[in-house]
């Protein structure tokens, strides 16, 4: 069986929600790191211009993103049943032959990409959020602190195949009817936990705090400064990651029964 961590295991009790939320919070640290990461850097708006008409692509970062996903997936990244490539069409094929894993998810929704959404989020609202204004050059660091960005938040909100999976075999009953009268906003409202998504908005924020302050050997008080806002992570969470989560969640019931 493939894990929800991209490799085999032949353990089913892995495939439950515990492990899974679990699988989640872990994956915030990285998330958080990713965004510090990315703060050090100004906006470096060039990298994103799409006049350089000497590139293939549109512009600079979309050609790094491009060429960094066709080398990872000649590495494998993307037989993980976990990674869900930004340029999927025409990747290289693996070097290694695929994990023989029994697959987890449902073949019919494991093809939901949402990394459009995903990419649009990243460079139209968040980076404008979390990067001060300038430019100081640095292209292909900023670029490669980008693409670490988006494969950790495609692959949490992408993770939603595994969250709708375990929750569709705890409760088939519970899903099949909403599934079959293909009512999103009865899947949504089964598969939504408030409570869940209050600790996590308040968890993150607190992890940004942590993280995001500047160590020294004096006991000064951080007065109130960190590398990226923790509101804004809060926020990031609330707006953005869960709901698209959700959303996966949806698309993938929705094709549960196909
Ligand atoms: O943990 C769950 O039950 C999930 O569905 C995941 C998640 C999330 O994205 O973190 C999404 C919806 C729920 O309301 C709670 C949390």
């Amino acid at each position: 069986m493939a894990t929800a961590e991209g490799s085999c295991s032949d353990d089913s009790s892995l495939l439950n929600l515990e492990s899974i939320r679990d699988s989640l919070v872990r994956q915030e640290d990285t998330i958080i790191f990713s965004l510090i990461e990315r703060a050090k850097y100004p906006i470096n708006s060039p990298l994103y211009d799409n006049k350089y008409n000497n590139l293939p692509t549109n512009s600079l970062f979309h050609f790094f993103l491009k060429q960094s996903e066709a080398l990872q997936a000649k590495a494998g990244r993307y037989t993980s049943p976990d990674e869900n490539a930004f340029f999927p069409d025409n990747l290289p094929t693996p070097l290694l032959p695929p994990l023989n894993c029994t697959p987890v998810l449902h073949p019919p929704g494991d093809s939901i990409n949402i990394n459009d959404q995903v990419l649009n989020l990243y460079l139209k609202t968040l980076l404008p959020l979390i990067t001060a204004k300038g430019d100081d050059g640095n292209y292909a660091v900023t670029a490669a602190s980008d693409v670490n960005c988006l494969q950790a938040l495609s692959r949490r909100i992408h993770f939603g195949k595994f969250v709708a999976e375990v929750k569709f075999r705890d409760a088939p009953a519970d899903y099949t009817p909403a599934i079959c009268a293909k009512d999103r906003e009865a899947l949504m409202k089964l598969l939504t936990f408030q409570s869940v998504e209050e600790r996590i908005k308040k968890r993150v924020e607190k992890k940004a705090m942590i993280f995001g302050q500047d160590v020294d050997l004096n006991e000064n008080d951080n007065e109130g400064k960190y590398k990226v806002n923790p509101s804004i992570v809060s926020q990031l969470y609330g707006d953005w990651v869960m709901p698209l989560t959700k959303f996966v969640q949806v698309e993938y019931l929705l094709r549960r029964l196909d």
